[in-house]
């Protein structure tokens, strides 16, 4: 320390700062010692012995002199040694001996301190670079110190945020301290920033796994509009020369799919020992459990990371590269699972933050989801909502209206009206008719896809024409306006409360189908009435999906109708409303969509139209034994979520996430707003049925010693006598003429009701979404010896109180329908058809039947060729681009 309580560090990056030359500056200190003031004497003289005799090698360039400016202080020695100061020289001179290394400086490179701004965009090899950085070097001593700060200042200049959340804070300080981190934080809440900071904050490179390229592509877009260069690797990347760069440092995010990273470990290796690796983050890593709704089984091969950069693998690290895991939909037996199959540190930081979205607004309703009859009824408004914004001329209104009241509207009778205002009417017509308008080219158009389920997209499922973002200047007119929309949703009752009252401001849609075909038909039925709608499956030509995917952004479309590829990580801030149009296979997968809406903070829609009459069935078609469980098990919930008619939607969502829901209510969704409906005393009915089933399940099942875990031999024989739920309810109405005309679905909504309760289990192997074999358990049969308590007072649930409105138009519980379950009007029925004389009504009745046999064969015939025709035109359009 010198008498100014500096260290000789300090004095010589002083006197640097000051001007002095380096050489220089080293040698007084040497001379003198480490006092600040000696030093600066002895340069002085130096000066003054210089400028007597020195050889003009020892001056600095005249054209640094010009450049002074207010450096030149007439205090400061004002001889030609003086040079402009450079940081380069300040970490020339404290530096550590320098290692030998190969690459460049990232082509945006965005230094914390002001000084090394000027360092952006330039091209230097790397020995700079790790000077500047060096991977041993401890800058996160530098950046600890007041790492807030330099976040925030940051955050402004890039993103133009003012301040980090606080799961944000929490993540990034477990970084810093070198600790693993796994982020659940809702959808929508900023998870990408935990770790993209890290790479602008230390110059090191981060490389995030993401398991779709589409996904990856955006987040590229994105950064490279705030100034960040990143890159995105994997198959889905036609330059091959990107790699290269990547892996020399160019990039300062390089995206790549779990396939790719397990085939780079050593050329990442190499990188994390030059320009260095900040981090690795694993974006959705529900991926990576068996128990998540997205499992890909590359992304449980990440544990690769820990054991390959690792301190003691790689000597030149000090600490291991941490891991950052993120997710917005993992429930605890997946949060467990990323843990241990990513062999993530036993100190590994959780961060949690609520699932809960509170501008959103759930509710579901029920339709048959099957035909355009369905699509008028549930689509009006929608329709309208697009339609009206556009034509006020009060004729297209009216049609609109009364096309859509009629209900027995069939699939091939409504008109393609002009619609889609924005393009050449020309151009539209054929795609506009095959629900394809997103591209107003003449790509293509399509009625071919098999009723696919898209399960999930393979990693090259995108190609884009770059896969290299430079980061460019920041923040164009429109961004900044997007932003300054962008508000904080509302977390206190009251203002939710207000939200109530507030119209949904406009902004696209987005319709997730279940299946393929599903996309281009309702996409196809929108565009016939004008509204700007496109499809998105995984099977459509990547040009038409790229096309989609812009004009979204671009808020040009208005409606895209899709299965799950355009899911996960779709950032648009003003999507106003997510409708599910068919069961969704899990409450994840309709949370991840569902979370896809509002992510302004404004008030958004998330609607589930379903079949409530149906037991879901449709699953994704790759799965082993145990996927199929699990699949049968999330199906189960998600079915039972729309079941439900007294519990606040959000509350079973965020509870489903394994979160403590701390608002009792969302105030929002349609339980919330429309009620509950009035609980029943269904005593007699549960009673009823529970008897039924154990009486058919054996005297053992009356006895008081019956414990539904341990009897195995109870179980054994029980899967001989096992009965369905149907067959139980045929017993029931054979027995009580008083429950004759009540329907299975009524009856179905009781067993899960009871099941709930515990009073009765599934006695079958196999996992079903609704109980399907029934059997009482211990608690169920002393439910029925109970005798003091008279009452079992519950909710109906939604099927059961569709049962019971008359009202209801679908066939299977018409009365005809009943009838037939009724075993004496089916006998009077029969025996009034075997008594027609010439069995006239039978032969019509078969007449009939083949007449609309051969006319569906026609129609099927005619589908046919249109499809051949559909087929052969796309085949030669596709030619024409290969
Ligand atoms: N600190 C912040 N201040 C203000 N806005 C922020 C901040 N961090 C992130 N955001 C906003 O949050 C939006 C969503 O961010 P991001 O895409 O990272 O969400 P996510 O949590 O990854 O969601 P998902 O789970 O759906 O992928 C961004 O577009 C941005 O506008
Ligand atoms: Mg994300």
């Amino acid at each position: 320390m010198d008498g100014n309580g500096l260290s000789s560090d300090e004095v010589i990056a002083k006197l640097i700062e000051m001007g002095f030359q380096n050489s220089s500056v080293l040698e007084a200190v040497k001379a003198v010692g480490p006092s600040f003031d000696d030093a600066l004497e002895y340069l002085s003289n130096y000066s003054h012995r210089n400028s007597r005799g020195a050889s003009s090698s020892s001056r600095c360039s005249t054209s640094n002199e010009k450049n002074l400016g207010k450096r030149t202080l007439s205090s400061l020695p004002s001889s030609g040694q003086l040079r402009q100061s450079s940081i380069l020289d300040h970490f020339q001179s404290t530096a550590r001996p320098k290692k030998r290394r190969t690459g460049f400086l990232p082509d945006a490179l965005v230094p914390v301190e002001e000084h090394k701004e000027d360092l952006s965009g330039m091209h230097c090899n790397l020995e700079t670079m790790s000077e500047l950085f060096p991977v041993d070097c401890p800058w996160e001593l530098d950046i600890a110190s007041d790492w807030e700060k330099k976040v925030v200042s940051l955050l402004q200049k890039h993103f133009r945020y003012s301040s980090l959340k606080n799961f944000q804070k929490e993540a990034l300080a477990a970084w810093l301290a070198h600790q693993d981190c796994l982020v659940l934080a809702a959808t929508g809440s900023g998870k990408s920033l935990c770790f993209q900071i890290p790479a602008l904050l230390t110059g090191k490179v981060v490389v995030v796994i993401s398991p779709l390229i589409s996904l990856m592509h955006d987040q590229c877009l994105k950064l490279a509009k705030h100034g960040v260069s990143a890159c995105f690797l994997g198959s889905g990347q036609p330059d091959s020369t990107v790699e290269q760069k990547a892996m020399r440092g160019m990039y300062s995010i390089v995206y790549v799919c779990p396939e790719t990273v397990l085939r780079l470990i050593k050329p990442l290796q190499r990188l994390a020992e030059g320009r260095g690796i900040a981090l690795f983050a694993i974006d959705e890593v529900h991926c990576v459990s068996k128990w998540g709704h997205d499992f890909r089984p590359d992304y449980r091969r990440l544990s690769v990371l820990r054991e390959n950069f690792s301190a003691c693998n790689l000597k030149f690290l000090k600490y291991d590269i941490p891991l950052m895991a993120l997710t917005a939909t993992a429930t605890i037996r997946v949060r467990e699972d990323i843990l241990k199959s990513l062999c993530m540190s036993k100190e590994t930081k959780i961060v949690i933050t609520s699932f809960f979205r509170p501008n959103l607004r759930f509710s579901v309703k029920h339709s048959r989801t099957s035909s355009p009859s369905s699509y008028a009824k549930d689509f009006s408004e929608l329709i309208d909502i697009y339609v009206r914004k556009r034509k006020t001329g009060e004729k297209k209104q009216t049609i609109i209206s009364e096309e859509l009241d009629d209900t027995s509207y069939g699939s091939d009778s409504y008109e393609i009206e002009d619609s889609y205002t924005g393009g050449d009417v020309d151009e539209v017509d054929s795609m506009e008719e095959n629900g394809l308008t997103a591209s107003k080219g003449k790509e293509m158009s399509v009625e071919y896809l098999e009723n696919d389920v898209d399960v999930f997209q393979s990693v090259d499922d995108w190609d884009v024409a770059f896969g290299e973002f430079n980061g460019q200047s920041s923040w164009e007119e429109g961004d900044m306006r997007g932003l300054s929309e962008t508000i904080d949703p509302p977390s206190k009752p009251e203002e939710r409360l207000r939200l109530l009252h507030e119209p949904l401001e406009q902004g696209p849609t987005i319709i997730y189908v279940p299946t393929r075909k599903e996309t281009l038909r309702i996409a196809k039925f929108l565009s016939g009435f004008g509204v700007k709608a496109a499809a998105y499956n995984a099977s459509l030509p990547k040009s038409h999906l790229r096309q989609v995917h812009k004009e979204f952004h671009e808020n040009t479309l208005e409606v895209v109708v899709a299965t799950i590829a355009f899911g996960m990580g779709i950032d648009k801030s003003n999507v106003r409303r997510i409708i599910h149009y068919g069961w969704p296979q899990s409450l994840e997968a309709y949370y991840q969509e569902a979370g896809r809406a509002g992510r302004d903070g404004k008030l958004a829609d998330c609607t589930l139209y379903a079949n409530l009459t149906r037991v879901p069935s449709l699953l994704p078609s790759k799965r082993s034994e145990d996927q199929t469980k699990q699949a049968y098990k999330m199906l189960s919930d998600c079915f039972r979520y729309g079941m439900n008619t007294s519990c606040c939607r959000a509350k079973i969502l965020v509870e489903y996430f394994g979160e403590d829901f701390s608002y009792d209510a969302c105030l929002l969704c349609d339980l919330c707003t429309d009620g509950v409906p009035q609980m029943q005393n269904l005593k007699e009915e549960a009673d009823l049925l529970v008897r039924v089933i154990a009486t058919n399940c054996g005297s053992t099942f009356m006895d008081d010693s019956y414990d539904d875990t341990t009897c195995t031999d109870i179980k054994q024989r029980r899967s001989m006598e096992m009965l369905n739920l149907r067959a139980y309810v045929s017993k029931i109405r054979e027995l009580y003429q008083k429950f004759v005309t009540t329907d299975l679905l009524w009856w179905r909504g009781l067993a899960r009701i009871l099941e709930g309760k515990g009073y009765i289990q599934e006695a079958d192997d196999k996992i079903h979404v609704q109980i399907k074999f029934p059997e009482p358990t211990k608690l169920g049969l002393a439910f029925l010896r109970s005798k003091g308590d008279e009452t079992f007072h519950v909710y109906p649930e939604a099927d059961m109180l569709l049962s019971m409105n008359k009202c209801t138009s679908y066939s299977t519980f018409t009365e005809w329908g009943k009838g037939w379950a009724d075993p004496e009007i089916r006998r009077q029925r029969l025996e009034r058809m075997r008594q027609k004389p010439d069995g006239s009504r039978g032969k019509q009745k078969q007449r009939k039947s083949r007449a609309s046999r051969k006319s569906r064969s026609r129609k099927s015939n005619k589908n046919n060729s249109d499809l051949r025709t559909v087929r052969g035109r796309i085949e030669a359009k596709l030619s024409k681009y290969k």
